[in-house]
């Protein structure tokens, strides 16, 4: 456990490093030849963002980026995971290739390469092409052939500078949010597209690992966004609820794509909404990977409780420490998960490709300073269970914070900062906050003196 002065001994190798996704940071969804997103649409549609915000500057980077790479050079950072944008490539989605959108994602690896930053690419960050929603987005079958055709693109023009490459960034949530809740883009409400999407999701995951076995040579996964469920009391309606919430949330995309099926649950929680699945889709869905990226937030303490969809709700701890958009501060439960995923889906590689936390952080100190104490104890503690972890035995291979700077929180827009560096959205002033330098020391003495 954790002692304190222990000396922490991360493996060799080990990949430090901070993560972002395109529409949060880049701005200019439009640029040269880009076409819109869904995310583009959904933000200029009224009521769809908080105080009406947009991801049309953001943090600047499309224009800024080469001060940002300088900036994760000053910091130490060894790795840098960020996503492309869809339609800055194929702007109607598939077909025609804007060569400019191409050549930024281009310029910005080579940056990175020659900081000595490895980058991590992810595919899908939400992002679908609006052209591609106008043809069903992911509720269209065809969309696991969009979507390798895209990969394809990128396998080609960045395979060999990129070696490690992501297909999609939580199903769960691009579903959950997407398709069930409609607090996300595309907005959709119904529990019967809400299968069809997660579903073609994974299928269009299987085609682009395909696609990446015929063109590249390196490595892919899938990224997952997990969240253990603890049950509230030992009743049993509370631990049918756990059952319910954990086979919804984090078996639900992991099983099919590492066990070529879903768990049954599913099925008891979707009813007549669950189709039948031609059983060919999973021989596409599970392909062999070589990683799979966690991104752990927090936890939930669960119980049955039939106002909530599922009849599973979180359940609020009194003594609990919870962040800025509400979620608890519980590293325990990063140890939990990865033991329970080593002993599920077996000694696949796992890198944390997410973990971080929105606090009310203070305006920039005369002196430059952004005394961020709460996130400098929350990473710590952190990556304190993730050695944990690895002294149990899971091959946890690397960290990403999220995020590298503050950014576009989707639909909670800029009223959420998870960045280590502080970002003035008014003149695009970046200042590392103390956490970002605290990491750096971090990652320089290899976690020895976490
Ligand atoms: O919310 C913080 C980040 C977000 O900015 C990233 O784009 C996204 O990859 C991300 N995923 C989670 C994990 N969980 C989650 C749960 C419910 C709604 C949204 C995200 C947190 N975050």
């Amino acid at each position: 456990m954790n002692e304190p002065g222990k000396d922490f001994q991360f493996p060799q190798g080990f990949l430090w490093g901070a993560a972002t996704a395109a529409h949060q940071i880049e701005g200019s969804p439009l640029a040269d030849g880009a076409g819109p997103s869904i995310w583009t649409r959904f933000a200029h549609t009224p009521g769809m963002i908080l105080n009406g915000d947009t991801g049309d500057v953001a943090c600047d980077h499309y224009r800024r980026w080469q001060d940002d790479v300088a900036l994760m050079r000053e910091l130490g950072l060894k790795a840098y995971r960020f996503s492309v944008s869809w339609s800055r490539i194929l702007p109607e989605g598939t077909g025609r290739v804007n060569q400019a959108g191409l050549d930024f994602y281009s310029r910005l690896v080579d940056a990175l390469l020659e900081n000595g930053i490895e980058p991590l690419l992810t595919l899908y960050h939400w992002d679908l092409p609006a052209a591609l929603d106008d043809r069903g987005g992911w509720l269209n079958r065809d969309s696991a052939d969009w979507f390798a055709e895209y990969g394809s693109v990128l396998y080609r023009a960045l395979d060999g500078r990129v070696k490690k490459w992501v297909t999609l960034n939580e199903p769960w949530v691009v579903t959950d949010g997407g398709y069930l809740h409609g607090a996300l883009a595309p907005g959709h409400r119904s529990r019967y597209e809400a299968p069809i999407a997660s579903h073609n999701l994974m299928r269009a995951h299987g085609a682009a690992v395909q696609a990446y076995r015929a063109e590249g040579a390196h490595e892919i996964g899938l990224v997952v966004n997990i969240e253990p469920k603890y049950p509230a009391s030992d009743s049993a309606a509370d631990a049918a609820a756990v059952d319910r919430a954990h086979a919804y949330m984090n078996e639900q995309y992991l099983h099919p794509a590492l066990l070529g099926r879903y768990p049954d649950r599913l099925r008891e929680i979707f009813g007549d909404a669950w189709p039948q699945w031609p059983d060919a889709d999973f021989d596409l869905i599970r392909q062999p990977l070589d990683f799979v990226g966690i991104n752990y937030y927090t936890r939930s303490v669960t119980r049955a409780d039939d106002s909530y969809p599922l009849n599973a709700g979180a359940v609020r701890q009194p003594l609990g420490t919870y962040s800025e958009t509400g979620w608890e501060v519980f590293p325990q439960g990063l140890t939990d998960l990865l033991l329970w995923f080593k002993n599920t889906y077996g000694d696949i590689p796992v890198y944390i490709t997410e973990n971080g936390a929105a606090f009310f952080d203070p305006p920039v100190a005369e002196e430059g300073r952004i005394r961020d104490p709460l996130r400098i104890d929350y990473l710590r503690k952190h990556l304190r269970a993730i050695h944990d972890a690895i002294e149990a035995g899971v091959d946890v291979r690397g960290y990403m914070v999220w995020s590298l700077l503050d950014n576009l929180e989707w639909s909670l827009g800029y009223s959420k900062r998870f960045g280590i560096v502080h970002v003035n959205y008014d003149s695009q002033q970046r200042t590392p906050k103390d956490s970002a330098l605290w990491y750096g020391r971090m990652i320089a003495s290899h976690g020895r003196h976490l």
